[in-house]
């Protein structure tokens, strides 16, 4: 099988990388790779020399293309070289061909047999879907598999990497700005903390922090709004919540998934507190081991403050494809309302692993 990959040495692409070179998926294809900016110089994994992303006659030869160049390449190159006649397989990370109706959002370990049955009726573009829903799904899986779950609300922790390599250096470079602006009266064990949250403060305000990026401090802050303005008051980021969460389970019946996206000053990891309204009334025992049993990666964190600061949080999170789930109790609301908290990787199980994973599906068949 001929796999094309382009945006390979991008955040997302290098993390795909690292993952099939771990998993040695490089050994069961012939890898391809392409740039939109040095063609011509040398592929990685001693692949020859990287060819042009936007030559479709190149592209024309794959069986697969994996993209992970962004929604950009995917709008000015998917149509032209699927009017192009070419029957391949499109595996993209970007948003763009998301809510087509020929296209599925994969994420197998939830979704398994919508993808196959998308394969086994000809489809051929398979998206990656929204890291904060991906990450959601794989937490709770267990209750939407049992068909529990009246509506979600999902209030966000997410990191700065989902706005790009260059917001996580400028958020490090926040912190850095602000740790140096009274580095001084920190020194002094005797300086008054009004003073230091004083001058703090006045450089969060004064707009001498870079920030290109966000177009405003994260660090010592947060930014309740992702993405731009849809409808009803809506960011797009959130407006995914439900859309591509009923995709993905391909519900007929549309569950509910509503709540606030927030970016916060954490590198990597997105972290999302949820109240869940369940069908029926349910024990919390039979949550909890519904929740733990869904896939191979959740991991059901015992609603403790010892197990949920040591395991629940993106510090512990980082790197991993484990997705922990905790907090897990009934709320005071009623007995069909329960909470939970969860914390995932957003480049691994939120970006890179579904298109990984999706390279496989097909060298299976
Ligand atoms: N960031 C995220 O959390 C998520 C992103 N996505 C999707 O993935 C797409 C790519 O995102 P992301 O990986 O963050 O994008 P990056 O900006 O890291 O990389 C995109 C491309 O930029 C080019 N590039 C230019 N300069 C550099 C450099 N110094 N280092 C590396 N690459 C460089 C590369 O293309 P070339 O080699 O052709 O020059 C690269 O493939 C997004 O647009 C989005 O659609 C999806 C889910 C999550
Ligand atoms: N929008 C996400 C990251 C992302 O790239 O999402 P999507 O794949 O839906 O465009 C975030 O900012 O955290």
């Amino acid at each position: 099988m001929k796999v094309g990959f382009v945006g390979w040495r991008g955040m997302v692409g290098s993390v795909l990388m690292q993952r099939m070179q771990q998993e040695n998926d490089f050994a069961a294809i012939e890898p391809v790779f392409f740039s939109t900016s040095q063609v011509g110089g040398d592929a990685p994994l001693g692949a020859g020399t990287l060819k042009d992303a936007n030559d479709l006659a190149a592209l024309k030869q794959l069986d697969v293309v994996v993209t992970c160049q962004g929604g950009d390449y995917t709008k000015a190159v998917h149509g032209p070289l699927r009017q192009s006649g070419w029957q391949g397989y499109w595996i993209d990370a970007a948003s763009t061909l998301r809510m087509e109706s020929d296209a599925v959002i994969i994420l197998d370990p939830v979704n398994r047999q919508v993808i196959d049955k998308a394969l086994a009726a000809g489809g051929k573009d398979f998206i990656g879907g929204n890291c904060t829903v991906s990450l959601m799904l794989m937490a709770l899986g267990g209750l939407f598999r049992a068909d529990l779950v009246k509506w979600v609300s999902s209030m966000t922790y997410q990191a700065a990497s989902g706005a790009g390599a260059p917001n996580m250096r400028e958020l490090l470079a926040q912190m850095g700005g602000l740790h140096a602006s009274v580095a001084g009266l920190l020194a002094d064990p005797a300086s008054a903390i009004l003073e230091i949250d004083r001058q703090v403060t006045e450089r969060l305000r004064d707009g001498s922090l870079p920030q290109k990026e966000f177009g405003f401090p994260l660090a010592g802050s947060l930014l309740p709004w992702i993405d731009r303005e849809v409808e009803d008051g809506q960011s797009r980021e959130e407006w995914k919540g439900f859309v591509e969460t009923n995709k993905i389970l391909g519900t007929r019946e549309p569950i509910p998934v509503d709540g606030l996206c927030v970016r916060v000053g954490a590198m990597r990891c997105h972290s999302q507190a949820l109240t869940i309204k369940l069908k029926k009334d349910v024990p919390l025992a039979d949550i909890e081991a519904l929740l733990a049993a869904d896939n191979d990666w959740v991991k059901l964190v015992p609603n403790t403050k010892a197990d949920s600061l040591a395991q629940l949080t993106p510090a512990a999170v980082s790197g991993s494809l484990a997705v922990p789930v905790g907090r897990v109790r009934k709320m005071k609301m009623g007995p069909k309302f329960v909470s939970a908290f969860t914390c995932g990787d957003q480049l691994l199980w939120g970006a890179a692993e579904p298109l990984r994973r999706m390279v496989r599906i097909l060298l299976e068949r």
